[in-house]
């Protein structure tokens, strides 16, 4: 196999509210990620998800461990220095987007992701607007009616395939998809995560996707890890994960 676009080696999170003791979130983690894998993640309420997401983007420390980014040891860079290959879309459609800033303002901005991020100005060229109307209409939800539209006036569906958008424009390394449909309704949340796999797949992108539907994580992907009281338990591929059941995988949520 190729080499590991990011490896976790031996990491441990662990984290020490007030006076209580300190306790291990993440235990001993060895995790590889290779490009182009789409990886549902999987675990009961407090099993360490989004904490090995924080841990992956630099917004928590490691007590104990390395993280790699094409061998060279990120394990003490900030989250700003692995935004230049890390994007995330986090559950709360009120992240991610500049609520102020029109549709076509937060996709300018997000084009800057790398590079120099202030924003000159706000004009946006009859090209770019072109470009982004063609753009925003592969999310299926008329966000590219809204383009003028500040992001906070956006519903909550149209936000979330608006930071989806964002974090992919400028193609990162690793997309962090963290329970994005989860605050959506039932159709707005399948359509969005049909619109995500369409994207993964067809862009070639690497990404890691929390979620609790049992059905989706089977579903999308080509490799299924599950999360266990701050391990991984589970680590399927192609035809292993393929083979699963909803059956087989709800053992893993039994105390
Ligand atoms: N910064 C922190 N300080 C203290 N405790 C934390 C911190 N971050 C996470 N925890 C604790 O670590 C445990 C794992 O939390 P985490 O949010 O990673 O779980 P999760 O698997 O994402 O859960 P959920 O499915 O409910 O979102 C929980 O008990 C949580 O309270």
């Amino acid at each position: 196999m190729t080499e590991p676009v990011f490896r976790l080696q031996d990491v441990d999170v662990t984290v020490k509210q007030g006076t209580l003791a300190a306790t291990k979130i993440l235990k001993g983690i060895n995790f590889d990620i290779y490009e182009g894998d789409f990886i549902t993640v999987l675990g009961t309420n407090g099993a360490g998800k989004s904490t090995l997401f924080n841990a992956i983007a630099g917004n928590l420390q490691l007590s104990h461990g390395h993280i790699l980014h094409h061998g060279t040891d990120i394990t003490q860079k900030s989250p700003v220095e692995r935004t230049d290959y890390i994007a995330r879309v986090f559950q709360d459609p009120k992240m991610g987007t500049a609520p102020r800033m029109t549709v076509a303002e937060n996709l300018l901005l997000a084009e800057k992701r790398g590079a120099k991020r202030r924003l000159r100005g706000r004009n946006l060229s009859k090209e770019k607007l072109a470009q982004y109307r063609e753009l925003t209409q592969t999310m299926g939800n008329n966000l590219d009616t809204r383009l003028q539209t500040a992001t906070g006036n956006l519903s909550g569906g149209q936000r979330q395939a608006l930071s989806f958008l964002m974090a992919t424009l400028v193609k990162p390394e690793l997309l962090l998809l963290d329970e994005h449909t989860a605050a959506l309704d039932p159709k707005t949340s399948e359509q969005l995560m049909t619109t995500t796999n369409q994207q993964v797949t067809q862009n070639q992108l690497t990404a890691l996707m929390i979620t609790h539907n049992l059905a989706d994580a089977l579903k999308y992907g080509n490799r299924l890890i599950v999360l266990n009281a701050g391990d991984i338990v589970l680590d399927v591929r192609n035809e292993e994960k393929a083979k699963l059941s909803e059956e087989q995988l709800l053992k893993y949520f039994i105390a």
